[in-house]
């Protein structure tokens, strides 16, 4: 039986980072499941056969990470039939030897219920919104308000909205370097395997 670790939270809280480095650390295969609403609403068209047509391909565009690709994603996310859409893809990700890392918004509640490790990746909006502007070479107030507009769309719609599962683990990485929050992370995925 494959383990899962399932992380969640808002945009540039550090969750990617550090689903790679447990992936790396653990040999798990690991999933950006933003890029799958990434690319869905890249392709332009109807959103929901966007979805439904959506191929390995689409997921290797160079233009995934813009912060337009970002606004455009998360409005298609808000639409019931393009995230029901997405659902087989994630579950056979999971079910792969010897253990998957998924991270997204709706992971541990809705996607990998039963998860056995649970994260949920916060961190200030300032300090997000710098870490944005950083990757991206943009300015930090145009990254902040773009931030809460996305993080007021994936909390508010009604179908899968971004919240921790009531058993998630929350690791806060406002104040702490990369090297720590992978720690934080491998020390509660190794107390859950004990
Ligand atoms: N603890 C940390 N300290 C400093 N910088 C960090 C930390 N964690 C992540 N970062 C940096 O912040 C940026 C965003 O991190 P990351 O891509 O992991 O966020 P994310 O939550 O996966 O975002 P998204 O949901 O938009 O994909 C990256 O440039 C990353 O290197
Ligand atoms: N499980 C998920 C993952 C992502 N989304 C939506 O996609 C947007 C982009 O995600 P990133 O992680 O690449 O920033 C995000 O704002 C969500 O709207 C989702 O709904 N569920």
């Amino acid at each position: 039986m494959p383990f899962i670790i399932a992380i969640d939270g808002p945009a540039a809280s550090g969750k990617g980072t550090i689903a790679r480095a447990l992936a790396d650390h653990y040999g798990f295969h690991h999933l950006d499941t933003g890029l799958l609403y990434r690319a869905t609403g890249a392709k332009g068209g109807d959103p929901i056969e966007a979805a439904r047509n959506l191929t390995p391909d689409d997921l290797q565009r160079s233009d995934l990470r813009s912060a337009d690709a970002g606004q455009a994603a998360s409005r298609i996310a808000a639409i019931p039939e393009v995230r029901a859409a997405l659902v087989d893809f994630q579950h056979r990700f999971a079910a792969q030897d010897p253990g998957a890392i998924l991270d997204g918004r709706d992971i541990g509640t809705v996607i990998c219920p039963d998860a056995p490790v649970k994260l949920y990746v916060v961190a200030s909006n300032e300090v997000r919104a710098q870490r944005r502007a950083d990757e991206l070479g943009a300015d930090p107030a145009e990254m902040l308000a773009q931030l809460h507009e996305r993080d007021r769309r994936d909390r508010e719609r009604d179908t899968a909205p971004l919240r921790p599962a009531d058993d998630a683990l929350i690791i806060d990485t406002s104040n702490i370097s990369i090297d720590e929050a992978i720690a934080a992370a491998i020390a509660i995925v190794e107390r859950a395997r004990a």
